[in-house]
């Protein structure tokens, strides 16, 4: 079993209210009301910065020169795919780069991405990787798990463009790829004792992710 399968196990229920949260749900039928799909947007270009942040962090932090250009290219993946994706999703919404570049951090942003790059700076690759995985992994099993979904309504475009960028085969190699590496750094600093501090690091950040849904829909 992979340390990510483990993880989850171990927090089913709060990996399922994030996975599973009526943000996600709406989405996957179209019901999610647009203003609520454009203060995502907003606040995950915010995100997306700190996530490149904790991604360069994870290059100092790799033990080995794998490891640094594991990290390396997750960042680029960030920097070069997603975040173009994101701008243009958002210029779609009429958001500018603009506007994106001078958005005020809503405190679930904050909240999320601090914690994730804390953890990284004060604990080892793993500590970080575990912070980060709800992240990569969960949008990858939110994509699979709505892959036929077939959203109605106004913003029925939108929405199925980002279930396809998330489920398309570029994220979901990143995603796997992502999971063999923790594995990889597993077999250098996981012990059993260590697990019940894993888990409560990705239990916290499953929990900020459920925040950073509910952020949107209390827009
Ligand atoms: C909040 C959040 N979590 C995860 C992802 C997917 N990398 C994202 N873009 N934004």
């Amino acid at each position: 079993m992979s340390l990510f399968e483990r993880l989850k196990a171990d927090n089913l229920d709060d990996w399922q209210a994030y996975t599973r949260h009526s943000f996600v749900k709406q989405l996957a039928t179209g019901e999610l009301p647009e203003h609520a799909f454009r203060t995502y947007l907003q606040q995950d270009y915010l995100f997306l910065i700190h996530f490149s942040r904790a991604y360069a962090l994870a290059v100092y932090k790799s033990p080995r020169l794998s490891d640094m250009r594991n990290a390396l290219e997750g960042l680029k993946a960030i920097m070069d795919v997603e975040m173009d994706l994101h701008v243009e999703l958002c210029a779609g919404w009429g958001i500018s780069r603009d506007e994106l570049e001078t958005l005020p951090e809503a405190s679930e942003t904050m909240a999320y991405t601090r914690f994730v790059l804390e953890t990284g700076l004060r604990g080892d690759l793993l500590d970080l990787q575990v912070a980060l995985a709800p992240c990569i992994l969960g949008y990858g099993e939110i994509a699979r798990e709505n892959a036929l979904a077939k959203p109605a309504g106004p913003a029925a475009d939108a929405y199925r463009r980002w279930l396809d960028e998330y489920g398309g085969n570029d994220y979901q190699s990143v995603a796997q790829d992502f999971s063999s590496w923790t594995d990889q750094t597993a077999e250098i600093y996981m012990t059993e004792a260590r697990f019940a501090a894993l888990s409560e690091i990705f239990n916290q950040a499953s929990r900020l992710e459920a925040d950073f849904w509910q952020m949107g829909l209390k827009a």
